[in-house]
């Protein structure tokens, strides 16, 4: 017998999640039954109406308060549209409206009745004088309610995407306030999209291109076919019966179950190579690249090996992509993927090779400490150790220049103006760093690792290619005695490599991944965002092998973690500066919004760094105390580790009494506490609550940049981009709350009128500050 298919609608979902795990627990009990038994009386499926050519609505009985309405298309394929409690259950599910969208062919809900009766019917209030919408420069004279929509018609709205069903309440619209409350409804999310997109000012040729293209049905929308309707991944939480399943049993988070239908697709997608998705941050890059990793092992022979490696950044950021991939697919998933950072993983490869003698790698402070005593030495104060480990690493290393003549000619593009004796000199700094890494102790740098990893990936890949082209010559035959000494066929290293914060990573770590694995359809997948850029250099992906060209390159722009007001501010920190697509190109944040709405960034100015500290403590103590906020769901950044230090003081000592953590760089030391750690150590991560400190002129960003100001024009323009991209960063990780404070003069990094709009830090600790306005 085939066992009954029941899907759930994202709608349904919403539903799920807003009545609370007793009906999460009562709906799977029922999709278990259902499935066990489609005609088990005592679930009391009864015909409501029919759908369209193919369809059939129906209620269910879920248990003695709950009902559900179905849609059910073919003998065995049910789809639970919508979930109620209570004595009115019936009625409520009996009277949606249920339609097909004929943009994105998904099943659509609304609940008229519950419409009109809170949104529509709220007292009518004009807008004020002085807040036109935008793009209306003629507006009705003051008493005149202005309709919300009235300058798109239907046929515009209905095409972009609205369901055609809440036009008439829409259209009794006069107020933001109505607006907000119809969009807490349980609406369809292309409706609630495109309605936030037009409300916000973006006109409706770019909504059509930002959010109705991402949604449009592959193929022509037949507004009959309800089968075909259902069995689109539009109209479901999750595609698998069994996720379905799974997540009703355990935690129910939608970002595992549904995903935005451009996610979708790029998740599930064949490419003829490799692809690459940008977009700002919280548009769900590491969840498509989470589920990426579940569709390509899906498509693997059965096997024990792990023929795909998951990377990233840093151990830090590894750790958790595991956590989240365990989430996603348990157990069974994890053993067929390697996951590491990049930095980890060329270390493993060196260190195969026994000969190699590979020395202690020291970190990034070490480091510019060492080019200090080298440049000492040698009497040389032109250079500044940072430009020197970068030049090292993103020239020297990246182009595998192994003398002065190769440096010589090496490209330095985006890197400014350097003489011919000014590269003399800087190889000859460069030669008495090597002999002291190469003194004993025995000393190396991850740059170098990755480089030496880098060359013998691509050595062991060209055997490979040899060895392939051989195989292909004898007309397939395996030749077992063709690896001089090893006797082994040479295979590559993966099938396929997924890329989390792709940004951030050097040439030669390219280059290793590049020779990791074969050239061919899905081989390498990466995510990124060069806004987000705080440590690498540019790179041109093309150039090192990995071409993503046309529908290969996709951009995501729905931010699903940080509200419209925070990232509105944030937005404004990277406005203006030019950014790359990771390639040759130029990336943007156009069309990047948020459904999310929220408090505006809250500011504090402090006469000094005792009374921010106390203040941020205040603030951290109020939120948990009043607001149940828990310790470990915030997090407070600080310029340095003196810094950190001090706060978690101040935090653990009476009158605060707050525990502390802080964020190391294999991620927090413990797993309770306020998080504390530097803007860099928030790279990403996600936090309720975010407190930035110390956003001071001098700090952010640093006052050392300005010693370029004048001498290095383009060098101090970098300096400044990745302050801005720091900054940017660090604010959106802020899921509910952002709150930026400073002590003396405020970083020019804010607005203008920052210190105006920021309230008195001493008159907060006075008791006389205004009324928190924390309940996010
Ligand atoms: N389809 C979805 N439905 C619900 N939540 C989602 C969805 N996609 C992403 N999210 C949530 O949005 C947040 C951000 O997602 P994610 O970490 O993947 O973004 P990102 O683009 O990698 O961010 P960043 O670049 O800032 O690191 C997470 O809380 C995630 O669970």
């Amino acid at each position: 017998m085939i066992s009954t298919q029941v899907t759930v609608s994202p709608q349904a979902h919403q539903d799920i999640r807003r009545l609370g795990r007793g009906a999460k627990d009562a709906l799977g009990d029922f999709v278990r039954r259902l499935r066990a038994d489609r005609t088990n009386r005592a679930l009391r499926v009864l015909p409501v109406r029919a759908a369209g050519d193919n369809g059939q609505l129906c209620t269910a009985v879920l248990d003695s308060t709950r009902m559900v309405l179905l849609l059910e298309t073919e003998e065995n394929r049910l789809t639970v549209l919508a979930l109620r409690e209570g004595p009115l259950a019936y009625d409520e599910l009996t009277r949606l409206t249920v339609d097909i969208n004929p943009v994105s062919g998904g099943i659509e809900l609304v609940d008229q009745a519950e419409v009109s009766a809170n949104v529509v019917a709220l007292p009518e209030r004009p807008e004020p004088a002085g807040a036109p919408e935008p793009d209306s420069p003629s507006q009705p004279t003051l008493n005149l309610p202005v309709r919300l929509f009235a300058r798109f018609d239907d046929a515009t709205l209905t095409s972009l995407g609205v369901i055609a069903s809440l036009l008439p309440a829409l259209r009794k619209l006069t107020d933001a306030r109505q607006l907000d409350a119809l969009l807490a409804h349980n609406l369809p999310e292309l409706t609630k999209d495109v309605l936030l997109a037009l409300h916000g000012g973006m006109d409706p040729d770019n909504v059509r291109q930002h959010i109705t293209s991402q949604w449009k049905a592959d193929e022509q929308v037949d507004p009959h076919d309800w089968a075909q309707a259902a069995r689109r991944p539009v109209s479901q939480v999750s595609t698998e019966d069994a996720a379905v399943l799974d997540a009703l049993g355990s935690s129910f988070d939608a970002w595992r179950l549904f995903l935005h239908p451009e996610q979708q697709r790029l998740a599930t997608a064949t490419f003829k190579g490799s692809a690459k998705v940008t977009g700002g941050p919280g548009t769900g890059k590491t969840v498509v690249a989470l589920h990426r990793v579940r569709h390509l092992v899906d498509q693997l022979q059965p096997g024990h090996t792990r023929p795909l490696l998951l990377t990233t950044y840093n151990t830090n950021l590894a750790a958790d992509l595991r956590h989240r991939l365990q989430l996603l697919g348990g157990p069974e998933l994890l053993r067929r993927v390697d996951i590491k950072s990049v930095d980890q993983l060329a270390r493993e490869v060196v260190e195969e090779q026994p000969s190699l003698r590979l020395g202690r790698p020291i970190d990034d402070e070490t480091a510019l400490n060492l080019w200090h005593t080298v440049c000492t030495e040698a009497g040389e104060y032109e250079f500044d150790v940072e430009f020197l480990d970068s030049e090292w690493k993103h020239v020297i290393l990246a182009q595998g220049c192994g003398t002065c003549a190769q440096y010589m000619r090496a490209p330095r593009k985006g890197r400014g103006q350097f003489q011919r004796s000014q590269r003399v000199r800087v190889w000859a700094l460069v030669e008495a760093y090597q002999s002291k890494l190469a003194e004993a102790p025995l000393q190396t740098t991850y740059a170098q690792i990755a480089d030496q990893a880098a060359r013998m990936e691509e050595h062991r890949m060209s055997r490979v290619e040899a060895q392939a082209h051989y195989k292909e010559e004898r007309g397939g035959l395996d030749l077992v005695h063709r690896e001089a000494g090893s006797g082994m066929w040479l295979k590559p290293r993966y099938q396929h490599i997924v890329i989390d914060e792709a940004q951030d990573l050097s040439s030669s770590h390219w280059r290793m991944l590049r020779a990791m694995v074969r050239p061919g359809s899905n081989d390498i997948f990466l995510v990124g965002d060069a806004h987000q850029r705080i440590y690498s250099h540019q790179v041109v992906l093309g150039q090192l092998g990995i071409k993503t060209p046309g529908r290969a390159s996709r951009r995501l722009t729905l931010n699903y973690r940080t509200t419209r007001q925070i990232l509105g501010s944030a937005h404004g920190l990277v406005a203006g500066e030019t950014f790359d697509d990771l390639d040759d190109g130029v990336d943007t944040l156009d069309g990047y919004r948020s459904v999310l709405s929220g408090l505006a960034p809250q500011l504090y100015r402090a006469p000094d760094w005792q009374t921010e500290m106390r203040t941020v403590a205040t603030l951290i103590k109020e939120r948990h105390d009043q607001y149940g906020t828990p310790y470990e769901a915030m997090a407070i950044s600080v310029p340095d580790g003196a810094s950190a230090t001090q706060i978690a003081l101040v935090l653990a000592y009476p009158p605060f009494s707050i525990p502390a953590t802080q964020l190391g760089k294999d991620g927090p030391q413990s797993s309770e506490g306020v998080r504390i750690g530097t803007m860099h150590r928030f790279k990403g991560l996600e936090f309720q609550r975010v407190f930035l400190t110390s956003v001071s002129d001098g700090q952010v960003p640093h006052q050392r940049i300005e010693i370029h100001r004048l001498s290095n024009p383009q060098r101090y323009r970098q300096e400044e981009q990745r302050g801005r991209s720091l900054l940017f960063v660090a604010a959106t990780r802020a899921r509910d709350e952002l709150v930026i404070t400073w002590n003396g003069k405020a970083s020019r990094y804010l607005p203008r009128d920052a210190a105006q709009q920021a309230v008195n830090a001493a008159d907060l600790l006075a008791g006389e500050g205004p009324p928190s306005t924390s309940a996010a």
